[in-house]
């Protein structure tokens, strides 16, 4: 659906050239929701603007759909970016229109016929929840709901692809969670294929399916969620799980004298069956839990914990432990 093929961006300034993207490939399956981390400066919203190309590499291809973004003419650029919605942090909106104005904007652009276009963000404003403040300003919203404006105007045209350049960075965690669900559910119901960018990995477990980490403009880890999560490879998504809740500490002189470590990561159903007290019966080993959790990836849950096995066979239980589809990994 999109693909970026060694999309190369430079900035130049009185400071010098600065190499924003740095021969990146990626690729977005329809129908995905695909996250791109990274630190400040890494490169995201550079990667994200080019998709639309409101920002023209230097070198590289970009494709959506069909078409080479890269390659179009103005006029074809113009159609094309009508299949492409976009979603900004500071919504973006049209502060001296009111909301059924912002909502219907892209329509008048388009040249739609006024019964089309009224009809339209009729159905956008009462699919958004937004029915009851039409005639309101944006001053007059709070962030969730100006979001919400974002996302129906971004609607208006019936894209293919949602762009969201740090959606919910600017909103509170309840709100977060709300326009989460809501991406999340025009991706599912709609098939609506969507990319954001985000530095907060808390929003790339709710509903990514995929994930690319981005530093110094170039892609260092990329793969599903779940795998990247619970396996992270490379020192940077590392660092960025542990700040956030996503992260696994555990206390270091807790271990007890002779435990041997162990992280286990339980997946899917298996998350909730009593596998360790099983094995750990079997085996006649004891140990002692020094971290743990249970969530969601994507709605799929998991468990991750990390144990100290202190007396009987471990390797026997860690055997047992794999058989039955724990993995299990030396700390
Ligand atoms: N218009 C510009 N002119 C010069 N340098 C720029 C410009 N836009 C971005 N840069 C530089 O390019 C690099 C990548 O910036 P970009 O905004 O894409 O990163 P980011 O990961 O989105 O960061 P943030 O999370 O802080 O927005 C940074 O070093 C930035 O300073």
């Amino acid at each position: 659906m999109i693909r970026l093929e060694e999309v190369t961006k430079r900035y130049r300034s009185a400071a010098g050239e600065r190499v924003a993207l740095d021969a990146v490939s990626l690729t977005v399956a329809k129908g995905q929701v695909f996250g791109v981390v990274g630190r400040s400066g890494a490169g995201k919203s550079t990667l994200i603007r080019t998709i639309n190309r409101l920002e023209t590499p230097d070198a590289g291809k970009v494709f959506v759909g069909d078409r080479e973004i890269t390659a179009l003419k103005p006029a074809d650029l113009r159609a094309a970016r009508r299949r492409i919605g976009m979603i900004f942090q500071h919504f973006n909106l049209l502060n001296a229109r009111t909301i059924a104005q912002n909502v219907a904007f892209p329509l008048r652009l388009e040249g739609r016929p006024d019964a089309e276009i009224a009809r339209r963000t009729a159905e956008l404003l009462d699919q958004l929840g937004l029915s009851e403040h039409a005639n309101k300003f944006p001053a007059q919203l709070s962030g969730g709901q100006k979001q919400r404006v974002g996302i129906a105007r971004a609607l208006a045209c019936g894209p293919e692809v949602l762009l969201c350049d740090e959606a919910t960075s600017a909103l509170d965690p309840e709100t977060t969670d709300e326009i989460l669900s809501l991406l999340d559910g025009l991706n599912r119901d709609l098939g609506l294929t969507i990319v954001l960018i985000t530095h907060q990995m808390e929003v790339v477990r709710r509903v990514c399916d995929r994930v690319a980490v981005l530093k110094d403009g170039r892609v260092v880890e990329e793969g599903a969620t779940a795998d990247v999560f619970l396996h992270p490879q490379s020192p940077v998504t590392r660092a960025m799980l542990a700040e956030g809740e996503g992260g696994e500490t555990h206390d270091a002189s807790a271990v007890p004298a002779g435990g041997r470590l162990a992280r286990l990561t339980f997946r899917g159903a298996a998350t909730y069956e009593p596998e360790l007290s099983r094995v750990a019966r079997a085996t006649g080993v004891d140990y002692s839990i020094l971290s743990g959790r249970i969530s969601r990836i994507r709605g799929e849950p998991y468990g991750q914990m990390v144990v100290a096995f202190t007396s009987g066979e471990a390797d026997a239980a860690i055997a047992q432990l794999t058989a039955h589809g724990v993995m299990v990994e030396a700390v």
